[in-house]
């Protein structure tokens, strides 16, 4: 049997940054909740692909109709993102194989391309490790001094922003994050969990839209960022296969 992909979807956050009335994934996104708007890029990309989505048990938010994929389960959200992930793994283990291919990525972040998304999976196809979306810094970087004033700048030489989606096979990303618990590793990302087991994974380069909305500034940025790209594959800059939702959109 082949090795299926498995989109894994953490959408349990509080959102406490955003300091919204709900969670920032059911806040309103060009007319339509986050959440919507990001399963709607994940589909337009890999429809076939099989998603567990994490949500609160507690969530009143959630509308079933918003999930375009034939087929899905949810898992419970955890207190931590890595928690949520890990309750999607355990979901999806009875029907998962070892090398099957699984990305993780964000709710909150809904600007992802497909072009994005399609170069990723090709890019970690026959990677034994995995990777993930990533940009290179373009600032400078500044390290304080603990009192509010420069230390330092460092060298930005070879650093990247990690972004989403992050996939790695089933096995080793369950025994990466199991282990990175159990060592009291500190777990922000998925990677992070497999560096720790002494794996290198695999740096692709997204592109810098693909922001992760965390504060209430970045909801009006997404939005500008949808409609420029829109504008983008209306005006033909962009082919159908690299348009941010899909050949079939309007
Ligand atoms: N216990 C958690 C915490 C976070 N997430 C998800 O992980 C992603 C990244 O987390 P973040 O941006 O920190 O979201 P929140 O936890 O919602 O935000 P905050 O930290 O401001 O509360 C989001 O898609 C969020 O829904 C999750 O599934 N389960
Ligand atoms: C996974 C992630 O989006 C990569 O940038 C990020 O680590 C999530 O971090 P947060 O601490 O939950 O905001």
């Amino acid at each position: 049997m082949s090795a299926r992909l498995w989109l894994v979807v953490p959408a349990a956050g509080q959102g406490r940054r955003m300091g919204a009335d709900r969670p920032k994934q059911y806040l309103p996104l060009g007319g339509r909740p986050v959440l919507a708007r990001t399963l709607e890029r994940l589909f337009a990309a890999l429809p076939t692909s099989r998603l567990c989505l994490c949500l609160d048990p507690e969530d009143s938010y959630f509308d079933s109709s918003w999930v375009p994929f034939a087929d899905w389960r949810r898992a419970p959200g955890g207190g931590e993102r890595v928690d949520s992930v890990i309750a999607a793994l355990a979901a999806i283990a009875p029907d998962a194989a070892d090398d099957d291919l699984v990305l993780v990525h964000d709710v909150a972040r809904p600007c992802v391309t497909v072009d994005d998304l399609v170069r990723l999976v090709a890019a970690l196809a026959e990677d034994p490790v995995g990777g993930l979306l990533a940009a290179p810094v373009a600032d400078t970087m500044k390290r304080d001094d603990g009192t509010g004033r420069v230390g330092a700048t460092e060298s930005r030489e070879g650093l990247w922003h990690a972004l989403t989606p992050q996939g790695f096979r089933f096995g080793l990303l369950r025994r990466a994050l199991h282990e990175a618990l159990s060592r009291g590793v500190r777990v922000t990302d998925e990677a992070s969990a497999v560096e720790a087991v002494g794996q290198s994974p695999r740096l692709v380069a997204g592109r810098r839209d693909n922001l992760k909305i965390t504060h209430p500034e970045d909801l009006a940025l997404a939005e500008l960022v949808l409609f420029a790209q829109q504008q983008a594959v209306q005006a033909g800059s962009s082919t159908p296969e690299a348009s941010p939702t899909g050949a079939n959109s309007t």
